[in-house]
């Protein structure tokens, strides 16, 4: 099948080039940049040097759309809140690494993207793309809104808990942390060398997009309003997340018997490890894969477990989830072009 990528000059965008490249069922038609239209691929980004690939063009919807079967968008929220509409009606299924359409009520998303919201038709057609949670729902999506990362890492982290009611209501706080390329490409103060490197800092607190999408998908689980505590630092690698989330029991449970739930969950979902008793993940685990390694301690004094869920951003945060959800929606087997040993050291 032929697909197009917006944002192709994007970390998100590059990351899927990379994967996309060694598909066997794939085909990159176009990659659109505005900024590096009619350039080659290998002249902005060496290292795709010898790579065969099309050159950047620009975002003409009629044009991008002609010939292929699926279209990424790998751009800011507002820009596929703004063309995928324009696709969805030309006939080609999108996934969306964006926020643009993960949030059900256009009104919530207006408040916390500060941009105009799709229709709620199309926010109601569109399909939360999280693969552990919904794949059947994802089969039939023409619109899949890729999870945001730290989303990702947290609501793996949450689901079979959530799922048996294990839980305390509202008692959920998640220590977020995340390395420079979720930032993205773009330069900025924020992410400048000599005040990341050798440093750490709080972020968007108490103000962060992805509060929102959490508490959606576990009020949605647990059919109950919920609401978290979400905490996000910036920390001196270049890819990798951890979120810490420190959740309150209703009645005690073993960390065993914690993780035999876990493990019995995640059976059939080949991208989510569950760590032995007393061995913790760590973001280099899983740098490179699409892999989230979850690790859980019960702290019996406090009746709160402790769970410890790490990916790598670019990959099971972004661009790796995309293809997991691409090989779903189009009935290849789900690990198809992922199959990736972590890069360690
Ligand atoms: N980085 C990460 O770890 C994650 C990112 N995401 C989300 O994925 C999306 C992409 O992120 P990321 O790759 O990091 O971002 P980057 O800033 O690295 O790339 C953004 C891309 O969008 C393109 N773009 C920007 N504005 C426009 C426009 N008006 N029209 C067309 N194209 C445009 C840029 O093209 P050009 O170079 O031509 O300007 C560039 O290719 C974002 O929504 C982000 O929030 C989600 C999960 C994780
Ligand atoms: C380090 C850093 O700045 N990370 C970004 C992650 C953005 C992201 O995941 O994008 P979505 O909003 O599309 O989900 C942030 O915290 O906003």
């Amino acid at each position: 099948m032929k697909v197009g990528i917006l944002g192709g000059s994007g970390y998100g965008g590059l990351e899927l080039i990379r994967l996309l490249l060694m598909h066997p069922y794939v085909e990159i038609e176009k990659v659109v940049s505005p900024s590096y239209a009619g350039q080659e691929l290998s002249s902005v980004f060496p290292h795709l040097n010898q790579v065969e690939l099309p050159s950047f063009v620009e975002l003409d919807a009629l044009e991008v759309a002609e010939g292929v079967d699926l279209i990424f968008f790998a751009t800011p929220a507002d820009v596929s809140a703004t063309y995928i509409p324009t696709f969805h009606g030309l006939g080609v299924p999108c996934i969306d690494l964006s926020g643009g359409f993960r949030l059900r009520d256009g009104a919530v998303f207006e408040e916390w993207y500060n941009h105009a919201s799709p229709s709620s038709e199309l926010l109601r057609e569109a399909v939360y793309g999280l693969t552990e949670l919904n794949p059947e729902q994802i089969e039939h999506a023409n619109i899949i809104a890729n999870p945001g990362c730290y989303p990702t890492a947290t609501l793996l982290g949450l689901l079979p808990i959530m799922k048996e009611k294990w839980l305390s209501r509202n008692s959920i706080i998640i220590d977020g942390k995340s390395g420079v390329s979720g930032a993205g490409r773009k330069v900025g103060l924020g992410t400048h060398f000599a005040e990341v490197n050798e440093n750490i800092s709080a972020y968007k607190v108490n103000e962060h997009q992805h509060i929102p999408e959490i508490e959606q998908v576990l009020s949605e689980l647990v059919k109950k309003e919920t609401r978290v505590s979400f905490t996000t630092h910036l920390i001196p690698l270049t890819r990798g997340m951890m979120c810490t989330l420190y959740v309150g029991m209703k009645e005690s449970h073993s960390t065993a018997e914690i993780i035999a739930l876990y493990e019995a969950y995640y059976e059939n979902h080949p991208f989510v490890r569950i760590f032995s008793e007393g061995t913790f993940p760590t973001p280099k685990g899983v740098a490179g894969t699409n892999y989230c390694d979850i690790g859980l301690s019960v702290d019996h004094r406090t009746k709160r477990i402790t769970i410890v869920s790490c990916i790598d951003n670019l990959m099971k945060g972004a661009a790796g989830q995309a293809v997991q959800n691409m090989n779903v929606r189009f009935g290849f087997p789900e690990k198809t072009g992922l199959v990736l040993t972590p890069v360690f050291p």
